[in-house]
């Protein structure tokens, strides 16, 4: 199997199909056993995707005619080709030896030649990558750049260049199986640097390693989880006996924490049935139990009979992006038309869900947007219309007047997250 002919497909899927790179790329990784090809095929898919403006620009420089239709394939192998001449210590003739051979892999043998000559002509010329508008400067969209740039005047430089960065691996203890300095100890003596986190189970690895080397990990002693997500568990802060609503809850990270923190009766809903298998794994691993309920949580009462919510977390589909640096093809399947379709979406589930809220209930909006649309200014809407909520400060919010919590990326070395806790009049 040659990894460049994978990876041309698999960011073929993203581009050209829309589909989203964490499905596209273990459709490719499949068909290789070993664990570095598979890392060197997500570094090439995820390279291109965070360079992808520049390379798109130098490759179609370097053509006479765009590729089309099923040769297109072609170009995304050439920008694959080009990642590795600017961006890895690949050697250079390796590189273009073998992208070229991902040409033949893909059953384009006429073209061999044309991609061999392609790679070899930008190696020669080696022209500086173009930087002539932000977008190119940035490897942005114009769009998330201009948004960016409203909202954070100050910020947004910082936001796109966190945005770049590879990202740390974080755990989340399971503390019903140990403490989380036992857990730190058994990482040291299995030689996996790593420290505490700033919410009560997190651990920030030093380097990403593979979940087969975590002591326990098969049998639930810990959870991958990032930083800033580990914290909506510990915001809602669930209570002995209560029932607790995750209407958005796939893949089911946050619902397995509400589980470890207290002996809930746990309701998990999504609209996605494919990604609500992800739960049930969860759960399973974990040892927890829930009710897990395919549904929409914009319409509660089609599929729950039962009570009110003593809470409930709303971790709402979102424009997830505070997380580019995990999935920069977000950048490029999410357009700017999109935002005000999300937010109608949220503001929707979250009326719902208000009503199915106890009096003196609590519940907590969530995002990984840095988006004000889907964040403060949702909240400050849904505040505006609903006369009995009321906005909980968080004590880790810098300014306690601000409308929720936003974490941006790289902060604490966190994802981008946003949180409100809104509480229920008692009658
Ligand atoms: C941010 S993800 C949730 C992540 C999850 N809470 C976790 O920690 O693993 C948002 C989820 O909302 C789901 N969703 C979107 N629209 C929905 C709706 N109307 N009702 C229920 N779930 C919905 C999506 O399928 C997606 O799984």
């Amino acid at each position: 199997m040659n990894i460049r002919a994978l990876a041309a497909k698999a960011i073929f899927d993203v581009l050209e199909r829309g589909v989203s790179l964490s499905v596209a790329l273990p459709t490719q990784q499949q068909f290789l056993r070993d664990g570095k090809d598979k890392a060197l095929l997500a570094e090439l898919c995820y390279g291109v995707m965070r360079q992808l403006p520049q390379l798109d620009k130098l490759v179609s420089g370097f053509m006479e005619k765009p590729f089309k239709g099923k040769q297109r394939v072609l170009h995304q192998l050439l920008l694959i080709g080009a990642y590795q001449l600017y961006f890895t210590r690949v050697p250079a003739h390796a590189a273009i030896s073998e992208t070229a051979e991902g040409c033949r892999a893909l059953r384009f043998e006429n073209l061999v030649k044309v991609v061999n000559g392609v790679l070899r002509n930008i190696q020669r010329q080696h022209p500086a990558l173009d930087e002539s508008n932000d977008t190119l400067k940035y490897n942005f969209p114009a769009w998330i750049i201009r948004r960016l740039k409203d909202a954070y005047p100050d910020d947004w430089q910082a936001i796109i260049d966190a945005s770049h960065q590879r990202p740390p691996m974080w755990l989340r203890n399971n503390r019903r199986v140990q403490s989380r300095d036992a857990y730190l100890g058994a990482l040291a003596e299995a030689e996996i640097a790593a420290s505490a986190g700033s919410s009560d189970d997190a651990i920030k690895l030093e380097s990403p390693t593979d979940v087969s080397r975590l002591p326990g990990f098969a049998d639930g002693s810990s959870s991958v989880q990032d930083g800033a997500a580990q914290w909506a568990a510990t915001l809602l802060d669930p209570q002995h006996g209560e029932l607790v609503l995750d209407a958005c809850a796939a893949p089911g990270g946050k619902s397995c924490h509400l589980l470890e923190l207290a002996d809930i009766e746990l309701v998990a809903v999504d609209f996605d049935e494919k990604r609500l298998e992800r739960v049930s794994q969860n759960l399973e691993r974990l040892k927890l139990t829930a009710k897990v309920i395919h549904g929409d949580a914009g319409n509660i009462g089609s599929w729950w009979q039962g009570d009110k919510f003593d809470r409930i977390l709303l971790d709402a589909p979102c424009s997830a992006t505070g997380v580019i640096r995990r999935h920069p093809d977000i950048k490029w399947l999410r357009q700017n038309n999109d935002i005000g379709e999300l937010a109608k979406l949220q503001q929707q589930i979250l009326d719902n869900c208000w009503q199915w809220l106890k009096p003196g209930g609590t519940l907590l909006y969530a995002t990984c947007s840095v988006l004000p649309d889907e964040n403060r200014e949702q909240i400050a809407a849904f505040l505006e219309r609903t006369p009995d909520a009321t906005l909980e400060a968080l004590p880790q919010q810098a300014d306690p007047a601000a409308v929720g919590w936003q974490i941006l990326p790289g902060q604490d070395g966190m994802d981008g997250f946003y949180y409100a806790r809104l509480k229920k009049a008692l009658l």
